[in-house]
């Protein structure tokens, strides 16, 4: 039987993603709301008892008002806000970290940040081997493309075309820095340097390690070794062979939908710094394809079908 699914936020831009990823494959029966209902409490507390799993793509309250909704149901979730990734009884959809069963029997799945994404994938299984200390003060610089500030970022920069750069996140405290401790391991938060450019998706978030005041005794070469061994066999990130490192790393303004996630390793010759580097989709593995992913795995699927795995 079809697993029935409910995309409350269907109408924005993460939720119209999923739909996209699902629309179509005879293993899911999809909810949907008319333009007249999809804010309707009553319609939407209709829905979320009817689903068999609901994917929240809403702002925070809105988020923990549908899990409030759903109550006295058996109703599964997978949250794309950020209300619940820190949260108790919530499993963190990063299946390539916390273990496909995990994700694949939980109740409650929080969807990562698009920036924790790329973060995460680079420092978790480095701080995890040791390899990496958990009580650095580590940077993170990112820029995404303006669909990861959803339907009123893209209404700014397609409105607005004089917009080149724009650094954000000046006050610091910006949202994805408790996931991004939590899932790492690290005793501080890091300092996160995220920016927008004018196009429409795509990100990519830069860690540098200055390794000899680090006191790290690992080389690029070795950090790159355990990247590699973390994720062989997965069909959705990839590190990138140091045999063949590019000299530059570009973001399209033309990009297709992609769901998988680049990771790569540059290291100085002396071994003293090192740059650990992601790139990906910020609406793919940072959000709507994550979502698709942990669905497949809770509904018993195979972990990739539906995603946009071809870059
Ligand atoms: N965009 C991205 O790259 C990423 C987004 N996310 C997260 O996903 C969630 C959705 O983001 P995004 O799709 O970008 O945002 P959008 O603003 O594009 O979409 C949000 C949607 O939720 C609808 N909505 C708002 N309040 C309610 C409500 N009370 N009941 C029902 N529907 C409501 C909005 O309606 P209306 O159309 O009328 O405004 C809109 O369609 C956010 O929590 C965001 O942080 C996570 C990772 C990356
Ligand atoms: C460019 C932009 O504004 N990006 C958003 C993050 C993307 C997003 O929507 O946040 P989640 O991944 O936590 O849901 C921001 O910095 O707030």
């Amino acid at each position: 039987m079809a697993h029935r699914v409910f995309i409350d936020g269907a109408a924005g831009t993460t939720g119209i993603e999923i739909h996209d990823r699902l629309a179509g494959r005879s293993e899911f029966e999809l909810i949907v709301l008319g333009d007249d209902e999809r804010k309707s409490e009553a319609a939407r507390r209709d829905a979320l008892h009817a689903a068999d799993v609901a994917i929240l793509c809403l702002p925070d309250d809105a988020a923990r008002e549908a899990v409030a909704l759903a109550e006295g149901s058996d109703t599964r979730f997978i949250d794309a806000s950020t209300a619940h990734r820190v949260a108790e009884g919530w499993t963190y959809g990063f299946p390539e970290l916390v273990g496909r069963d995990a994700v694949a029997s939980a109740h409650r799945v929080s969807n990562p940040g698009c920036y924790p994404t790329g973060f995460l994938a680079l420092v978790a299984p480095l701080v995890r081997a040791g390899l990496l200390p958990a009580d650095w003060p580590y940077t993170v610089n990112a820029v995404s493309g303006f669909s990861g500030g959803g339907k009123a970022l893209i209404e700014r920069f397609e409105g607005d075309p004089s917009i080149g750069f724009r650094a954000y996140g000046l006050g610091l405290g910006h949202k994805h820095l408790p996931e991004m401790r939590k899932y790492a391991g690290l005793t501080h938060e890091p300092v996160f340097s995220p920016s927008v450019i004018p196009a429409m998706r795509g990100m990519v978030v830069d860690v540098p390690l200055p390794l000899a005041a680090m006191k790290v005794s690992a080389t690029g070469g070795e950090l790159h070794a355990a990247l590699s061994a973390f994720y062989s066999g997965s069909e959705i990130v990839s590190v990138h062979s140091l045999a063949d490192q590019p000299g530059e790393l570009l973001l399209s303004t033309d990009a297709a939908a992609w769901d998988g996630l680049e990771l790569f390793v540059f290291g100085a010759a002396d071994g003293a710094q090192a740059r650990l580097i992601a790139r990906l989709d910020n609406l793919g593995k940072g959000a709507s394809g994550a979502a698709v992913q942990s669905l497949n795995l809770m509904c018993g699927l195979p972990e990739t079908a539906g995603l946009n795995l071809t870059a």
